[in-house]
């Protein structure tokens, strides 16, 4: 909870009121020596004074006091309007305020509080206006109101909602706010609800005969009541207001002779004596204005639970009272005293806020919400239009106005297509923008790795021509080297070096385009539909018009900026789902069709490569630094690849260990969050299955693809007119799921699991390859030379193609890429090697020069490629700690390039998502816990919360025996 930043210094209001002289009272031949002079002083006459005491009597015969308000025998329980009305407001807009009655036994105290059927007190009274506030405001504003009502008896805390609790404890949050552990709340929609359970509670307060007071109450009682306040209007950051109201009417302080108790009721009245003091001593220490002074609220239950009323954060308003009878003179003037003191008393009074934020599974609930708001404002539109028109027949018949009303609908309708059309046109700029940094997070990557490979090779190269030369003689011939390296280049450090000019160019028309769709996005496109929401609100001369309009426009943002969170979190999710599902199928040993299988190769595949990237970058890192002296060298100790190995040897072996089962991953823990998976997740094979996956598996919750993540805005109502944008007709993972209503096409999943595994495996590679082809063919559309040779993934003969290929081709795939280290020989050189769609453009210009220093250069850059060379090219660091793989890692273990980097070692460009406030909604399992209601109650630990209706609420199985549920 927070503080609005606006608290301020409140002075206590203390009242005084004067009951009238009673029966008793003048049967013992009393009296009157209170009056109220006038509407804020009483003077209290001494009884005992002489009056022939002419010494005295100008001292102290009477005295008079000064209080915010005083009322005698004339008034009414109209005390409520001066004192406790004006709280109310405050109450439901997030501020506490405490009433409390003050006084002697039999003052009237209770009378003041709860009063009669016929003469009701402040506590009816409190709350029938304070839920007549709450309507008045609830067009804009929720409400939820739940109350509690306690008594300290005996220095001991009973729940009077709920007494078979038993005594309750007093807690203390780190806030410092005073709780009662497990008292009972219970919600309510009225106050005659609230009257209910007041009534209920008093029978059980303990009220005792006295000879002071026949309805003496033996105990303080506390009726709390809190309001949560929050607006009707949602939004991402929503602010609730807690407001709570204490109505507490104490126990009267009482003389033993005057009450002649004896026994229970004398024990009753020392404890009630007791609190009161401390009481009086709170008001004694908060009061001395100058002074620092201690104040002691432990000292009783009464003064820790009015620990806020008192001195904290509360409006607070005292009522003391006293009988007007001279055989009250001590008690009335120690009342007096106290209650003029608490006069200087101040609180500090703050509202409390409580500020609610939306996670992306509530954005669809938000959505919803605002969608069935729009739909009864049509509704109430289309009547009132309706009405409009008969009216208009009998009434008018003015073919002007008509034409004007036409004109007018043709203006209207042209600005709201306009108005959707610029929408449109920003969800795509924004769903642009969002590639474009997923682009810019592979080109990092790829420029990182290019540059660690070009510093290695050209180390490399340096280091085979120096041989063994003595330290100081190679740092000096490596000055020289530094110079006419570029004579001696070898091909992979000239191909890498196109490729790093090659990238940059790439990242920077990349940023460029981002600039210019983020100024588009912010100035142009936004502005425009502010513009065009502006017109069209102008020309909408009904309320409810604009309201339906407003509230569209916020609908699409809403929709824009669901859009991003989603694409960002969906790659996310996929790979989730694929390792988990791979795990269960290990796990229990499932079979699997050929067609998953092939599914799960090209996807580890993909995430070899990624990793196999970062290992190399990890490699460089450890290469790079043993040749400055950090790490000593490591050779691995597992099979190397050595110039005496065998390249058919090494394939083959890779082969077999690829044949051997199923990919299968380890069951330690699941896929790497961070990095790794984003570039698992962006990787382009990767995100087709699981796109294709979702599509097929969708289900209420799931998100959209991101291929299809753009939202399709609802239509804009212009008066009767309401257009409907067409859904795009891509269907890969093109369902919209961002609010429930939007169906899926499940009714395409077969029911029979077997069936149905097999029959999503077909359509997830039909559709994988579709997608990929599409992606290719527009590709190569932008490619400066196409070339056919790459290795490809291509899609397009995924299906046949990935039987027909040797498994092994993963290993000589991976092995492939870093050439650097690779001893087969027989692989094209290439440096950047994981990309699986074909060439990208900045590689298609150099290929075949590449090719040609490949050839000619081949047999020397074999001989240059030591045993050293090929092991610390493919070694690890020992830092590195081995991310969960597959099965197939083994290979990679054997042959250290498929090595994983340990997180820590993760390339800067890798940023993880922005995943972690996301919440999977219930259905989802884990999640359940987690999706965050929207529910703001700050109830303290251990509190009974009865079943919670709000005031809009219908009325819930609780109202069946009388209002709450006792436990
Ligand atoms: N302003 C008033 N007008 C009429 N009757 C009153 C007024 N104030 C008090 N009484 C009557 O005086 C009697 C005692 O009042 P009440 O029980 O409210 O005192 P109290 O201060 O609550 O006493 P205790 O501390 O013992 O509970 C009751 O019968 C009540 O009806």
């Amino acid at each position: 909870m927070k503080d609005s930043g606006d608290s301020k210094d409140q002075q206590l209001m203390v009242a005084l009121r004067v009951r009238p002289i009673s029966v008793a009272e003048l049967e013992e031949g009393a009296t009157i020596i209170a009056h109220k002079l006038d509407e804020q002083m009483v003077v209290l006459m001494d009884p005992m004074e002489d009056p022939d005491d002419i010494l005295r009597a100008h001292r102290s015969r009477e005295k008079s006091y000064l209080f915010d308000v005083a009322f005698d025998f004339t008034s009414t329980q109209m005390v409520y309007q001066a004192t406790t009305k004006g709280l109310i407001e405050g109450v439901i807009s997030g501020y506490n305020a405490t009433v409390f009655a003050y006084g002697p036994t039999g003052c009237g105290k209770t009378y003041t509080m709860l009063g009669t059927d016929h003469e009701p007190g402040i506590y009816v009274r409190t709350l029938n206006d304070l839920f007549r506030a709450i309507e008045e405001t609830s067009n804009d504003m929720e409400y939820e109101v739940s109350m509690s009502y306690l008594e300290i008896y005996n220095e001991m805390i009973r729940d009077l909602l709920n007494p078979t609790l038993g005594y309750l404890e007093l807690r203390e949050d780190s806030k410092g706010v005073i709780q009662v552990a497990g008292i009972t709340e219970v919600s309510t929609i009225n106050a005659n609800e609230v009257m209910q359970l007041l009534i209920k509670g008093n029978q059980q307060r303990t009220q005792e005969p006295t000879a002071a007071n026949q309805t003496s109450s033996r105990s303080h009682a506390v009726l709390q009541v809190a309001v949560r306040q929050r607006s009707r209007i949602k939004s991402i950051m929503q602010e609730v207001r807690l407001g709570r109201l204490f109505m507490i009417d104490l126990a009267g302080s009482e003389r033993a002779s005057q009450t002649q108790n004896r026994g229970q009721r004398m024990k009753e009245g020392a404890h009630i004596n007791r609190s009161l003091l401390a009481l009086g001593n709170c008001i004694n220490a908060l009061s001395d204005k100058g002074s620092n002074k201690y104040v002691n609220y432990r000292d009783s239950k009464l003064t820790r639970l009015l620990k806020d009323s008192l001195g904290g954060n509360s409006h607070t308003v005292m009522i003391a009272h006293i009988s007007p009878a001279s055989t009250a003179f001590e008690e009335s003037r120690n009342t007096l005293t106290y209650a003029g003191r608490a006069k200087n008393i101040k609180t500090r009074v703050k509202q409390n806020l409580l500020t609610v934020s939306y996670h992306i599974a509530q954005y669809t609930h938000i959505i919803q919400d605002m969608r069935s708001e729009i739909q009864q404002l049509k509704g109430k539109i289309q009547q009132q239009a309706r009405r409009g028109l008969a009216l208009g027949r009998l009434d008018r018949g003015d073919i002007r106005h008509i034409q004007a009303e036409v004109q007018l609908q043709a203006e209207m309708r042209a600005l709201h297509e306009q108005l959707t059309g610029t929408f449109q046109q920003e969800m795509d700029a924004r769903r642009r923008l969002v590639e474009l940094e997923k682009q810019a997070t592979e080109i990092e990557l790829e420029i990182d790795t290019v540059s660690r490979l070009l510093s290695t090779s050209g180390w490399k190269h340096k280091k085979s021509r120096k041989g063994l030369k003595g330290q100081e003689e190679r740092r000096k011939k490596e000055k020289e080297s530094d110079v006419g390296s570029d004579i001696l280049e070898p091909p992979e450090v000239a191909s890498a070096r196109d490729s790093i000019t090659a990238l940059l160019e790439e990242q920077k028309r990349l940023h460029k385009e981002k600039l210019v769709l983020q100024q588009r996005c912010q100035q142009e496109l936004h502005t425009r539909c502010q513009d065009l929401q502006e017109m069209l609100l102008r020309l909408i001369s009904s309320e409810e018009q604009q309201e339906v309009l407003s509230l569209l426009c916020q609908l699409h943002r809403f929709e824009m900026e669901n859009t991003e969170v989603q694409s960002h979190a969906l790659l996310h999710i996929c790979d989730k789902i694929i390792w988990g599902q791979k795990q269960i199928i290990d796990d229990h040993n499932l079979p699997v069709p050929q067609h998953l299988e092939n599914l799960y190769t090209m996807y580890h595949r993909e995430q070899e490569e990624v990793s196999l990237e970062q290992a190399t970058i990890t490699d460089l890192v450890g290469s790079r630094a043993q040749k400055e002296g950090f790490l000593p060298k490591i050779t691995p100790a597992e099979v190397t690849l050595t110039p005496d190995s065998d390249p058919e040897s090494v394939n083959s072996e890779a082969k077999d260990l690829q044949n051997t089962t199923l990919p299968c991953l380890t069951t330690e823990r699941g896929p790497d969050l961070s990095g790794t998976s984003l570039v698992n997740s962006h990787s382009s094979s990767s995100a087709i299955i699981t796109k294709a996956y979702l599509a097929h598996t969708a289900r209420p919750w799931a998100w959209p693809a991101k291929t299809s993540c753009v939202s399709i805005p609802p239509p804009i109502p212009v008066g009767s007119l309401v257009t409907q944008e067409v859904p795009p007709a891509n269907s890969l993972g093109c369902n919209r799921t961002s609010s429930p209503n939007r169906g899926e096409k499940l009714s395409e999943i077969p029911l029979d699991p077997k069936e149905g595994k097999e029959s999503l495996t077909k359509s997830i590679l039909a559709k994988a390859a579709r997608q990929r082809s599409q992606a290719q063919a527009t590709e190569q559309r932008h490619l400066l030379a196409p070339t056919t040779e790459r290795t490809s993934l291509s899609l397009n003969s995924l299906s046949e193609a990935d039987d027909a290929r040797p498994l092994g081709s993963t290993l000589q795939h991976a092995a492939s890429d870093n050439n650097l280290s690779s001893s087969t020989g027989d692989v094209p050189l290439r440096v950047i090697g994981y990309q699986a769609d074909g060439p990208r453009p900045w590689l298609a210009g150099q290929k075949k020069t590449d090719k040609k220093r490949e050839e000619s250069l081949e047999e020397k850059t074999r001989k240059q490629r030591s045993l050293e060379v090929t092991g610390q090219g493919l070694s690890r660091p020992k830092t590195h700690v081995p991310r969960p793989r597959p099965r197939e890692s083994t290979v990679g273990h054997k042959v250290p390039a498929y090595s994983h980097p340990a997180a820590g070692n993760q390339h800067p460009g890798t940023a993880s998502l922005p995943l972690a406030p996301i919440r999977l909604p219930p259905s989802e399992g884990a999640g359940s816990g987690d999706a965050l209601p929207l529910t703001v109650t700050s109830k303290p630990a251990g509190i009974t919360r009865l079943p919670t209706r709000g005031p809009h609420q219908p009325h819930g199985p609780q109202d069946k025996d009388g209002l709450f549920r006792p436990n």
